[in-house]
Parts: C-alpha cells; structure tokens; sequence
C-alpha cells in the first residue's frame, strides 16, 4: 500500500533528506496530530508507525514493560552550592554522569513562573489547528531536522515516530535570520518565543554551573569543560516534543532510540510522565520522574568526547502511550559549530586517550548523516580503534 492510500484524507509534512546513496529526496510524513484528530487510525494501524511486532498476547515484546519505571539518580542543586553538602554531592553528581548519563536535577533556581510560561506557550502552539502551526511557522532551508514536523528521516521506508514536533535554534543569535532561513520561531503564540528565551536563558546558567560541577567531581580544573561553550558562539537548539495519546502503544514508539549529539541536553517533560527509557545495562529502563519541575539531565555525545568516555551518552528512547498526553522540551547544548574539541585526559578512571579531537560541526553532520540506526554508531566517528 503506498503511502497516499494508507493516509488517504490525510495531512503530511514535507521532509527533505539525503539518503544513503548521498541523493536528495523529500519524502511525506504524516501529521499524527491530525491523524489522531480525523481518526485515520481507528480501523487499522498504519504500517510506517509499527516499530513493535506485535505478540500473541498483545503485549510489548521487550522484557521491559515487567519492569517498573526507576528514578535515575537525583541532584539537588542547592546541595552542590553548600558547603556543608558540596563534597557528597559532587560524588553523587559524577556517579550519576558516571553510571546513568541520565540524572534529574532538583532546586535549579528556575522560577515556576518561567517553566509555566514555557509550558503554556508550548501547549497553546499545538493546541492550534494544522492550517494555523504551519502558517506561523517559518520554512528552514537546509536537510537538516529544524523547523516544524521535521524529524529524523533517512529513508522513504522508515519507521515513524508517534510525535509531532518543532525544533528551533535559540542561540548563537544570526543577525541574517530572514536571509539564512532561521525564521522557525512561531508567531503564534505571540509570546512563543520570549517565553522559550528566556527558559533559555535562566536554565543556561544552571548548565554552566553544572559543567563547572562535572568538571570538579573529576578533580579538573573547574572550567576545564566549560571553557568549550564560548558563551557568544555556542549553539543551542530546542526542541519542543508533542506525544499524542496512541491507539497502539504496543506497537508505536514516541521517538526512535538516539543518543543526543549535544554537549549537554536538559529536558523538561509535562502531562504524562514515565514515557522516557534509557538503555541502561542492556534493559530499556523507564525513568521515573516526578511531577514537580525538576529537570532531566542527558549526557550527550560531544561530553563523552570531551570526558573521553568517563561520562556516558545514553542510548534513549520514548514510548506511546494509550491515553495521556506527554510534552517535553529538550535543549541541546553545543560548544561553537566550528570549534574543535577533544578528551580532556581525567586521570584515574581514564588515563588513555579512546576519543580524538572533532570539530563540532563535523561531528554533527556525520551524526545527521547516519541517525536513526538501530545502534549507538555515530559515537565511532571520534574513538581511536
Ligand atoms: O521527550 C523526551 O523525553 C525525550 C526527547 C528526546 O530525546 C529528544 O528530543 O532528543
Ligand atoms: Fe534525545
């Protein structure tokens, strides 16, 4: 069945990629928002979004679902900026960059009121129609996924998320925007933007405290990884998730399973929660993470470079749901596009050198050009074999 008779009636986003063969292609993707919405998948499941065989008994085939969710280890901010509390903390804090790569952060000074408008602004852009997202929306030029619907697509034949998502960059600011095809920002909600900046900017704070902090549990130099996030010239992306409830969850996925290229990511869920799994001891383990605003730390790929492999980028992955709905709001973290970075040689747990030095832009559009892959691949391109 071609794609335009499984989605007859449907609406599609435009993605445009280059495949395998190094040819540009665009490709259709259907909006789940709006397949949910004319209940396009009440009769039968469309095929693009199986990514689950399905079993006999109806359940999901890893042995995971058996297991309850976890809660990854916690960090408590204040505790690190205390005196009293600094050294047990910063353990902590190292075990859990250590053993997890996936950690939450609790007491980061961001205001509720910051995270409530974010939340707000996020829902009131999906609450919007189809018509309406993709008018307010600007277009981006370039294969790579930024803009609204975009998503990671290598292939005409590959499975789809069960999402429905924007990506936007916030940061180093490019005075050419219009020019160079940066215009993602939503005009609606008007306050869209504003409020995403300056999420943007109190949580920077917070991360390049918790960079120096990383750096210190390893008994560097406090600004031995931070002094590669030059704060004019670093890039950060956000992504805003929109996870539908899903008619199947036992055979759809929320998003395929990634690492992040990031430096660092910080991710901020809201409506349902326990949907996030990470790869943790071969067992995709769901996080636990409570309703409170607290934050959730992902170790990315540029951190286990620069940590040369002391710190790990989880291999993530969300699962759909039956009947909530989940937002979440990642922000990726990257030192300068062209800056080149390599291990920091910490001593003790590490003292050979596995990861080579990278340009950051290199290193990225490597890991655009072979993501998604059923494996954590993309962080081969820096190891020393
Ligand atoms: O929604 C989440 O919790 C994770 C999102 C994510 O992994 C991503 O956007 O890269
Ligand atoms: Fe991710």
């Amino acid at each position: 069945m071609s794609t335009d008779e499984e989605f007859h009636g449907a609406e599609f986003h435009e993605v445009s990629f280059i495949d395998q063969n190094g040819e540009l292609k665009t490709t259709k993707i259907p909006v789940v928002q709006e397949l949910a919405r004319q209940g396009l998948v009440n009769d039968h499941f469309p095929k693009k979004f199986i990514a689950f065989q399905p079993t006999t008994t109806g359940n999901h085939p890893t042995s995971v679902d058996t297991h309850l969710p976890v809660t990854p280890p916690t960090i408590d901010i204040a505790k690190l900026q205390s005196d009293v509390s600094r050294e047990l903390e910063l353990r902590r804090l190292a075990e859990a960059a250590k053993e997890w790569g996936s950690f939450l952060i609790t007491n980061h000074g961001l205001k509720d009121m910051v995270l409530g408008d974010a939340k707000d602004a996020i829902k009131g852009f999906f609450g919007l129609s189809f018509e309406e997202k993709k008018a307010n929306v600007g277009s981006y030029k370039s294969v790579d996924n930024m803009g609204y619907g975009k998503s990671f697509v290598k292939s005409e034949d590959q499975t789809l998320d069960w999402t429905d998502r924007l990506t936007m960059k916030a940061a180093p600011v490019d005075p050419d925007e219009a020019t160079n095809g940066l215009m993602v920002w939503p005009k609606n909600p008007t306050n869209f933007r504003q409020v995403i900046e300056t999420y943007v900017e109190k949580s920077r704070k917070v991360i390049d405290g918790l960079l120096q902090d990383l750096a210190v549990s390893l008994s560097l130099d406090e600004n031995a990884f931070l002094q590669y996030f030059e704060p004019k010239q670093s890039e950060i992306k956000v992504r805003v998730n929109y996870y539908l409830p899903c008619p199947r969850p036992d055979l759809a996925i929320g998003i395929l399973p990634h690492s992040d290229a990031s430096g660092l990511t910080l991710l901020l869920e809201f409506g349902a929660t326990s949907a996030l799994q990470v790869l943790k001891d071969k067992i995709w383990t769901t996080l636990q993470w409570p309703n409170d605003n607290s934050l959730l730390v992902n170790i990315g790929d540029l951190r286990e470079i620069i940590s040369n492999g002391v710190f790990k980028s989880r291999w993530h992955r969300v699962r759909a749901q039956a009947d909530v709905e989940r937002f979440s709001l990642a922000y990726f973290y990257n030192p300068p596009a062209k800056s080149e970075i390599g291990p920091e040689v910490v001593g003790g747990d590490s003292t050979k050198v596995t990861y080579k030095k990278v340009v950051v832009e290199d290193y990225v559009s490597n890991f655009y050009k072979i993501s998604p892959r059923p494996s954590k691949e993309a962080i081969m391109y820096a190891k020393i074999t």
